[in-house]
């Protein structure tokens, strides 16, 4: 069966980008550009927005024929609103021939592993389901482990779920799908193996340009190997060549800017995809939404009227198989340098000019640029011990086997952190990121500061710290955003109490949230680089931490012990009374 993307969900998220200065068609890598998702908006723009759909439309369109590409470019430098208007259908036309004119290649690097079976490969599958995937499409795994397509396939079988909306046909597509994937068993550091990936892709790109995606899913120490082989052997020859890259990127400033350095021996930046997987979750992605979108917000997001931040991260599990890698990085590192920052980052920017992808990634550098290193005093961490509950014994972290004994590397840790500019002067933003803890979640709390003079401060007893407003953003699980305020309980007396104005997800939306990964694996496909990571915002996010991390080891900083499934050190909490603040409780909405 042919697909096609029109039932692909329309994005609204992808606001209008500002026209762009250079030319649409220079530069080494082709932008295969803007989805049709974006095209599917057009008619519904005003007039004045035409004229710079068509620089998007023209990017879109990079893989049309060089005749055709002249035409459109032209269209454009003649400024021609008329043209476009007259020409629109033309154009629509032209630009679905093309997406039939280009087959994408998706290979993931590492396809034997974890992160390719619990997250990969089923995101890949949901955007086929969604019909967001191109016409032409081939999605490869690429390992050193021996393997059959027909292995492959059943690995991948084994974790493909079809959304809960819309169960029809999911054995068809699940099919469909598997048909579509293979495998190529090679070394990392082998060239003559990528040539060989090299010639089976071509055998499956049938549409006249290729455009090749490399996911690497795999350790860091193998990325340059596999970049410089992936780029020798097997970019695309006359479409775009993209690598997506996981984290870790460099355990400090120094390591971050060679892994920086050596990718762009063989990569332009805008062919890399750094991704930090909460920049595709819905309600980081709502932030700029609900600030940028709603009067009743922006004027309220500064020193002036919120009092702290908190930005918590919470696992109820430990680093279950993954301890030989956690153990070289920390939760600092694995959660709090890159996850919580770049939600602090989208949270605490200036308005970018637009929403296109280097406008807020300006903004983000500023913002991470205007805060003051970590230090030593503004943290407390932790680690994870055995505890016994209901009468299992829960592991400590130092029982993993692939964990150093003695390992000094914090589980837990609670940081607070300042933005020395004029919006936030003074304003803690804290932080807490822990694994074992007695619950799973993530949230942005924001606390306001007390009503001056209220007239109802008798009504709150003692606690004025209880009647302050707080907005609560739920990232995860049941995404939900609620405000606490005070209300009247109904009746004679006059007796306030706490209520919250909530947005539940599940009650308010009937559509399945998509996985991070889908969001992301669609944005490297379409070209969209708003959401990963760019080298100057990751440099600047390396500035805060390195010190501190570089000093905990020197100092070798013992973590304070806390039983697994507990809520964590003590020590975090006299971290937060230093700044008068009280951590939210994850998951209570009072
Ligand atoms: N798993 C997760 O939840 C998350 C992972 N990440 C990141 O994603 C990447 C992949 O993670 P994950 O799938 O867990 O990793 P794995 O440890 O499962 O490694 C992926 C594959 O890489 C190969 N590999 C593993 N170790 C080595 C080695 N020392 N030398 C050469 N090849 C090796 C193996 O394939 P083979 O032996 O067949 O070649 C393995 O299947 C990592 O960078 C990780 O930090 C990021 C966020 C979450
Ligand atoms: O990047 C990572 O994220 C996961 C948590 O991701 P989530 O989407 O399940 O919240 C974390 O478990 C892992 O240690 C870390 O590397």
């Amino acid at each position: 069966m042919a697909l096609s993307y029109s039932n692909c969900p329309s994005i609204s998220r992808l606001a209008p980008a500002r026209p762009k200065l250079q030319a649409p068609f220079s530069g080494p890598s082709y932008s295969y550009g803007q989805s049709r998702r974006d095209f599917s908006q057009i008619s519904h723009r005003s007039t004045r927005n035409k004229s710079f759909n068509v620089g998007y439309m023209l990017e879109a369109s990079s893989d049309l024929t060089s005749t055709s590409r002249e035409t459109l470019s032209k269209k454009h430098e003649n400024g021609g609103l008329p043209t476009v208007r007259s020409d629109e259908s033309k154009l629509s036309a032209a630009i679905s021939i093309s997406r039939e004119a280009a087959t994408v290649s998706i290979t993931v690097v590492g396809a034997s592993g974890d992160l390719a079976r619990k997250k990969i490969f089923p995101a890949l599958f949901a955007l086929f389901y969604e019909d967001c995937l191109p016409e032409h499409f081939t999605i490869f795994g690429y390992a050193r482990s021996k393997m059959t397509d027909a292995e492959l396939r059943t690995l991948v079988s084994k974790t493909l779920t079809c959304r809960i909306d819309k169960r029809e046909n999911c054995n068809d597509k699940m099919e469909e799908f598997l048909k579509r994937c293979f495998y190529h068993s090679g070394q990392y550091d082998s060239e003559e193996n990528f040539s060989d990936l090299d010639k089976k892709l071509k055998e499956h790109e049938v549409a006249k340009i290729s455009n090749r995606l490399f996911y690497l899913s795999i350790p860091p120490n193998i990325f340059i190997d596999v970049v410089k082989c992936a780029s020798r052997s097997a970019s695309s020859s006359n479409g775009w060549t993209r690598v997506i890259v996981e984290k870790p990127f460099g355990r400090d400033s120094e390591s971050s800017a060679a892994l920086t350095r050596n990718l762009k021996q063989y990569l332009d930046e805008d062919q890399i995809f750094r991704i930090d997987h909460y920049l595709g979750k819905e309600l980081v992605e709502n932030l700029s939404v609900l600030r940028f979108s709603n009067l009743v917000f922006e004027p309220l997001w500064s020193r002036q009227y919120i009092r702290n931040v908190q930005l918590i991260f919470s696992e109820d599990f430990g680093t279950e198989g993954r301890g030989g890698y956690f153990d070289h990085y920390g939760v600092i590192r694995d959660i709090m340098q890159n996850h919580l920052l770049q939600i602090l980052a989208l949270f605490s920017m200036e308005t970018p000019v637009s929403l296109d992808a280097e406008d807020i990634r300006n903004e983000k550098v500023k913002v991470l640029r205007s805060m003051r290193p970590l230090q030593l005093e503004n943290i407390v961490v932790g680690q994870y011990k055995s505890h016994t509950k209901g009468g299992v014994a829960y592991p400590a972290y130092v029982d993993d086997k692939t964990v150093a004994k003695g390992s000094l590397t914090p589980t837990f840790a609670a940081a607070a952190l300042f933005i020395d500019n004029a919006r936030w002067d003074g304003v803690p933003f804290l932080m807490k990121a822990g694994k074992a803890l007695h619950t799973r979640g993530t949230e942005i709390r924001v606390q306001f500061r007390h009503v001056p003079g209220n007239l109802y401060k008798r009504n709150f007893g003692t606690d004025l710290d209880r009647s302050t407003n707080e907005l609560v953003i739920r990232v995860q699980p049941d995404e939900a955003i609620y405000l606490k305020i005070n209300n009247k309980i109904p009746g004679l007396g006059m007796r306030l109490d706490r209520s919250n104005l909530h947005l539940h997800y599940a009650a308010r939306y009937s559509k399945e949230i998509p996985d991070a990964y889908e969001r992301l694996l669609l944005d490297a496909i379409e070209g969209e680089r708003r959401l990963f990571i760019r080298s100057d915002e990751l440099d600047a996010a390396w500035v805060l931490f390195t010190p501190l991390l570089r000093e905990l080891e020197d100092k070798k900083i013992a973590p304070e012990l806390y039983p697994y499934g507990s809520r964590g050190p003590v020590g975090a909490h006299y971290l937060a009374a230093k700044y008068n603040v009280r951590w939210g409780d994850l998951g209570s909405e009072h």
